[in-house]
């Protein structure tokens, strides 16, 4: 577990072994002298499964646009609250990029009010609820129904949340519906948590989709990205599942989600789901045949086939593996101790990542650390 390195003032000194500020909950904010930097008193319940275990909500219901809940151990809280510290603003409402709207058969969707060029943000987003994923089986439900619709009626906005789409048929709650329905996942203070983005989930999947998210850990944030140059009046879609996949894949990974697909692809005639598939698994074939050829010494191989999945990932549109394939190749190269080689493609590597937005640029210790984790894989290590 981190600890920040400046932790807010009403979060020092640390205490506890693995905590780095003061634990916060309903016993211990009034001897406290308050609950900043919560901006309601939290309320809380003995988990059933652990003795001692609380889960309490905290909310600050003037962060970001529409107010934060979390929902998790005062542990978590304690170690994550510099997230209310690190946001980036996003846009004023009145001025996004996009707008939400009704789309044929899939209830409400975003739809890009002007162009975006391949990498440019189209959204960014602020976590409204998060809620710790061993709540659900650990707090009795009506207790837990209780504390998730408190942690939901505290945010500035409430109905940025039980206004988001419900369409899971195992939910017997409202908000259970909304987490079941929209929630990414994401960690807290080092333990999993569901997390809701009212605008992020507004978002439908396709499986080709034409944007990409990018989570912002400190800030708990959430940045859409175009995957390709967006038009005005295109919808925006993102994956929910692993890109690449089949159809039978896809369709049993989005069962979780309770929908049938009707995006373009899994609605394109069965000969072009079919040519797709052939595609999809030729591409999974080979990057595992590339991996087994690498582990039996056999390099040059390798080489050789991931030059074949690199070939077939345009059409399929699979972007984010470039970064994966050109790091295999550096790899191999760094093996043979053909350094220039391996330096082009770790490099490769890289840009693909910084174009996408994911690191800032190439830096040098990003190189170095590459450097380091081969050998440390070649020297069995990892
Ligand atoms: C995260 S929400 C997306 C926003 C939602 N359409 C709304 O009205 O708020 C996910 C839900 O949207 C619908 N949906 C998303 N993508 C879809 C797709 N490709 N085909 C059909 N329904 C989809 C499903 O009902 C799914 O459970």
């Amino acid at each position: 577990r981190g600890c920040f390195a400046s932790p807010p003032i009403a979060l020092r000194p640390s205490t506890g072994s693995g905590v780095c500020g003061v634990l916060i909950d309903d016993d211990a904010a009034p001897s406290l002298g308050g609950y900043s930097p919560w901006t309601h008193a939290p309320s809380c319940h003995f988990s059933a499964a652990k003795p001692g275990k609380k889960f309490c909500t905290y909310t600050n219901s003037r962060h970001g646009a529409r107010g934060v809940s979390i929902l998790t151990t005062p542990e978590s809280v304690a170690n994550n609250v510099d997230m209310l510290n690190e946001f980036i603003s996003a846009p004023p409402r009145d001025r996004l990029p996009y707008k939400i709207v009704e789309v044929p058969g899939k209830g409400m969707g975003v739809v890009a009010l002007r162009r975006f060029r391949r990498y440019e943000q189209i959204m960014l987003d602020y976590a409204t609820l998060l809620v710790d994923i061993s709540f659900a089986s650990e707090i009795p439900a009506q207790q837990g129904y209780r504390l998730l619709h408190l942690a939901v009626d505290q945010l500035s906005e409430p109905r940025s949340v039980l206004d988001l789409g419900q369409s899971n048929s195992m939910a017997r709650d409202a908000v259970e519906n909304v987490l079941r329905t929209n929630a990414f996942h994401t960690i807290v203070g080092g333990e999993p948590h569901m997390a809701l983005y009212p605008d992020v989930s507004r978002i439908n999947h396709a499986c080709k989709p034409n944007a990409y998210t990018r989570f912002i850990p400190k800030s708990q944030q959430v940045s859409v990205a175009a995957a390709k140059d967006i038009e005005p009046g295109e919808e925006i879609t993102i994956s929910y599942i692993t890109l690449g996949q089949t159809y039978p894949e896809r369709k049993e990974a989005l069962q979780l989600w309770g929908f049938n697909c009707t995006c373009n692809l899994c609605m394109s005639s069965p000969a072009q789901v079919a040519a797709s598939d052939e595609r999809r698994r030729q591409i999974a074939d080979l990057r595992s045949e590339a991996i087994g050829a690498f582990q039996t010494g056999r390099s040059y191989q390798a080489l050789r086939i991931t030059r074949q999945v690199v070939n077939l990932l345009p059409a399929e549109e699979l972007f984010p593996l470039y970064s994966e394939q050109y790091e295999n190749m550096a790899r191999v190269y760094f093996v043979l101790r053909d350094r220039e080689k391996a330096e082009k493609y770790a490099k490769l590597s890289l840009d693909v990542l910084a174009e996408q937005g994911y690191i800032d640029r190439v830096r040098p210790e990003l190189l170095e650390k590459m450097w380091t984790r081969f050998a440390d894989e070649q020297a069995g290590r990892v």
